[in-house]
C-alpha cells in the first residue's frame, strides 16, 4: 500500500436521494417514462432473438400498452426474453447496471437501445407503485413478481408463470399523473416515440400498431419513392402538411451515418418564423424531439425525422452530445436541404411554385446564407414590390434594366415619382429584400437604384448646371432647412415643384434595424447582414432638402434675395411651410416638421403680402419692416442693405 492509501475511504451513497433525483429530475417530461419502458420491452425482444435465434421457445411478437383510467394505471407487456430472479436483482434492481449494454458489447448488435442502466428508474417519476411480473425464456415454467414503491426498496416473490415468456410492467400512477392513463393520448405519444421501432407496438386492443407506417428509407417500399416519402411526412408532421419531401442520404465520406427524411412544411413563414422541427432517433428510439439546432438557422420551414447510431445521447436520452458526429450531421443536413430544394425545383415544379409562394420571404434570407441556394433562387424567388410579388428578373425588366428598391417603409416623394412612371419598386424595408437585390445586381451585373439613398436620389435629382454661390446657399439653408436637414440644390421634374424634402432612408433603416435588434425579432445572421449594409450610415443627416434650381419660384426667390427685397424672407417662409406640409402628406410616419407652425406660416405670409401699404413718413425716412413685424426673421440682403423695392 503506497503512502497515504491507508486513509482511503469509500464514498457513501445516499441511495434514497440519488433515486429521487434520477427518478424525478433526470427527464424533462413524465412521458419519458413511457418511452423508457417501451424501449426496455423492445430491447428484451432483441435479446430473445439474439439468445434464441431458432425460436425454440416461441417467437417474440409484439408490445402492447394498455391503460385503465378507472384504476389510474398503465401496463406495458412484452413477449421478449423475460428475467430470471437473479437477473431481477442484478440488473433491474441495480441502478447503473443493465444486461443490455453487456449484451451489445458481446454481440455487437446495433439494435439494442439501452446503455446506462437508468431508464427503469423513470417509472418511479410517474408511478407510486411499480409491479414487474416476468417469466424468462430460459425458465418458461417460472414466474417472479418484483414490486416497489419509490424504487429504494423492493420485494421479489414467486408468481404464476406467464403464458409465454416475457414481462408485464404495471404502473399505478401518482395522482398528479393519472391523466396518462388515456389510450388516445398514448396512441399519440407512442406514435411518435416508436415510429421507427421494428417490433410492432399496439395500444389497448388495437389491431393496428402505432408504428405501422412504412419507413421510406428502410423499407424501400415498392412504387413511387416520392409518394412513400410524402405519406410518411404527412403521417409524422403534426403541425403542418408537407409540400415536398426529400431524403437525407448517408454521407459519401462516412462522416455521418444519419439517414432519414426532410420535408418542407406548409404554413406560411416570415423572416423571423422558426418552425424548424427535427426529431432524432437512435437505434429506432426517439432521442431528441426538437433538435432544430441541427438544421440550418435559415431553414425555418423544414421538418424532418432522422436516425443515426453514431450520435451519443445524454443520460436523460433527451439530447445529444455536441461531438464531431453532431457537427458532421449538421453539415450533412444543410447539404440535404439545399440538394432537396434543387431536386424539387427540377422534378416537382408545382410543389416548387407553392414553396416559393409560401416561403418566399424566408427564402430571400436563406439565399443570402448559402451560395448554392442563392444560385437556385436568384431568378425564382418572389420579391415584394409596389406592384405585388415579382421576381428580381421581372423587376429589372420593368425598370429598364435597373432594379429599383425603396429603402423607406413605403410612400415618400421619390417613390411617388417612380410610381408615376410605372416602375415597380421593391420593398427594401422587408426582411432580406435589400441585401438580396444588392447581391442579385452584383451577380447579374445590373444597376440597382436605391430610392432614398444619396446615390439613388442622384437618379432623380440631377446636379445643377452651376453651383449656387456660397452666400445664397447659406441663406437658403438657414431660411428653409431645419436642423438635421441638408440643403441640396438640384434639378428635377416637374419644374413647378420648388423644393422637396426626402428623408434619409438609410438613417431610417439603421434606426429600425437597431430597434429590431432590441426586439430580437430578426435572426442574428440576417441582422448581421443588414447591419453590415447600414454600418456606413452615421445617421446625422436625417433628410435632404432638394431645391429645384430649374423652378421659376426658386429663381424669383434668389433674385429677391440678391436684390435685398423685403419679400424674400416672406416667400422663403411660405416655401418652408410648403415643404413641411408636403413632407407630412408623403410620409406615413410622424410629420417631419411642425405642421401647425407650417400652416400658420402660410397665413402669416398671406397676411404679409396682402397687408395695406403702411404710409412712410418722409421726415424720418423710416419704413415699417413687414418681415420683422411678422416675425419671419431678418430680411436683409447680402450686404445688409434693403432693396429698392422694399416699400412696395
Ligand atoms: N421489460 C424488460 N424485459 C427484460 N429485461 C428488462 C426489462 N426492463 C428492464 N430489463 C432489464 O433491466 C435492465 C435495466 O434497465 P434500465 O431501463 O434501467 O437500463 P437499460 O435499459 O439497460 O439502460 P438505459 O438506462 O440506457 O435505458 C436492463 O438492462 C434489462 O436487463
Amino acid at each position: 500500500m503506497s503512502e497515504g492509501q491507508e486513509n482511503l475511504r469509500t464514498t457513501e451513497v445516499d441511495l434514497g436521494g440519488l433515486v429521487s433525483v434520477l427518478a424525478t429530475h433526470l427527464y424533462s417530461t413524465p412521458l419519458v417514462a413511457l418511452r423508457e419502458l417501451v424501449q426496455n420491452a423492445h430491447d428484451s425482444h432483441t435479446r430473445r432473438r439474439l439468445e434464441d435465434p431458432d425460436g425454440s421457445t416461441g417467437r417474440p411478437e409484439l408490445i402492447r400498452v394498455t391503460a385503465d383510467p378507472a384504476r389510474g394505471s398503465i401496463a406495458i407487456e412484452d413477449t421478449g426474453a423475460g428475467l430470471t430472479e437473479p437477473e431481477i436483482h442484478a440488473y433491474l434492481a441495480t441502478v447503473g447496471t443493465g444486461y443490455t449494454r453487456m449484451l451489445r458489447e458481446v454481440t455487437g448488435s446495433q439494435e439494442l437501445i439501452g446503455a446506462f442502466g437508468l431508464g427503469f428508474l423513470s417509472a418511479f417519476s410517474v408511478a407510486e407503485e411499480v409491479t414487474v411480473t416476468t417469466t424468462s425464456h430460459r425458465e418458461p415454467g417460472l414466474g417472479h413478481r418484483y414490486r416497489s414503491r419509490g424504487g429504494q426498496q423492493y420485494t421479489v416473490d414467486p408468481a404464476p408463470a406467464r403464458p409465454r415468456p416475457g414481462t408485464l410492467v404495471e404502473l399505478l400512477l401518482k395522482p398528479e399523473h393519472r391523466q396518462l392513463a388515456d389510450e388516445q393520448a398514448l396512441r399519440e405519444v407512442l406514435g411518435r416515440y416508436c415510429v421507427l421501432l421494428p417490433v410492432p407496438v399496439h395500444v389497448g386492443a388495437d389491431e393496428q400498431p402505432v408504428n405501422g407506417v412504412p419507413v421510406p428509407w428502410r423499407d424501400r417500399p415498392a412504387g413511387d419513392p416520392h409518394a412513400a416519402r410524402m405519406a410518411f411526412a404527412a403521417a409524422f408532421g403534426r403541425r403542418f402538411e408537407p409540400l415536398t419531401a426529400f431524403p437525407l442520404e448517408p454521407a459519401a465520406d462516412g462522416s455521418t451515418d444519419a439517414v432519414g427524411l426532410l420535408w418542407v412544411q406548409d404554413g406560411g413563414s416570415y423572416g423571423s418564423t422558426d418552425n424548424r422541427d427535427l426529431a432524432v432517433y437512435l437505434r429506432g428510439m426517439l432521442l431528441a424531439e426538437d433538435a432544430r439546432d441541427l438544421l440550418p438557422s435559415w431553414a425555418g420551414f423544414i421538418g424532418g425525422v432522422i436516425e443515426s447510431n453514431l450520435l451519443t445521447p445524454t443520460a436523460s436520452r433527451e439530447d445529444l452530445q455536441r461531438d464531431e458526429h453532431y457537427r458532421a450531421l449538421r453539415q450533412a443536413l444543410t447539404e440535404a436541404v439545399v440538394n432537396g430544394l434543387y431536386e424539387t425545383a427540377r422534378l416537382h415544379p408545382a410543389a416548387w411554385r407553392r414553396i416559393l409562394a409560401r416561403h418566399g420571404q424566408e427564402l430571400l434570407g436563406a439565399a443570402l446564407c448559402d451560395d448554392r441556394l442563392f444560385t437556385l433562387l436568384a431568378d425564382d424567388v418572389p420579391v415584394p414590390t409596389s406592384q405585388g410579388d415579382l421576381t428580381a428578373g421581372a423587376l429589372r425588366a420593368a425598370g429598364s434594366g435597373a432594379v429599383h428598391v425603396a429603402l423607406g417603409s413605403g410612400g415618400g416623394f421619390e417613390e411617388m415619382l417612380y410610381r408615376a412612371m410605372r416602375v415597380p419598386i421593391a420593398r427594401g424595408d422587408r426582411y432580406a429584400v435589400l441585401p438580396f437585390l444588392r447581391r442579385y445586381a452584383q451577380l447579374r451585373d445590373c444597376r440597382i437604384v436605391e430610392l432614398g439613398s444619396e446615390s439613388g436620389n442622384k437618379e432623380l435629382f440631377r446636379e445643377p448646371e452651376q453651383p449656387l454661390p456660397a452666400d445664397q446657399a447659406g441663406w437658403l439653408a438657414a431660411a428653409l432647412a431645419e436642423p438635421g436637414e441638408r440643403l441640396v440644390p438640384a434639378r428635377f421634374e416637374p419644374v413647378g415643384l420648388p423644393l422637396v424634402l426626402v428623408p434619409d432612408r438609410e438613417a431610417e433603416l439603421k434606426a429600425r434595424i437597431e430597434d429590431d435588434q432590441a426586439d430580437a425579432r430578426i435572426p442574428s445572421a440576417a441582422l448581421r447582414l443588414a447591419r453590415a449594409f447600414t454600418a456606413r450610415t452615421d445617421g446625422t443627416v436625417k433628410a435632404r432638402l432638394y431645391l429645384n434650381t430649374d423652378s421659376p419660384a426658386v429663381h424669383d426667390l434668389l433674385r429677391a434675395y440678391r436684390e435685398g427685397h423685403t419679400g424674400a424672407a416672406t416667400a422663403a417662409g411660405l416655401l418652408r411651410s410648403v415643404k413641411v406640409i408636403m413632407a407630412a402628406a408623403a410620409s406615413d410616419g410622424p410629420a417631419a416638421g411642425d405642421l401647425g407652425a407650417a400652416l400658420a406660416g402660410i397665413g402669416t405670409a398671406v397676411a404679409a403680402l396682402t397687408a395695406p401699404a403702411v404710409p412712410v413718413d418722409p421726415a424720418d425716412g423710416l419704413s415699417v419692416d413687414l418681415d420683422r413685424l411678422l416675425g419671419l426673421g431678418e430680411s436683409n440682403g447680402p450686404d445688409g442693405t434693403r432693396g429698392e423695392n422694399e416699400e412696395r
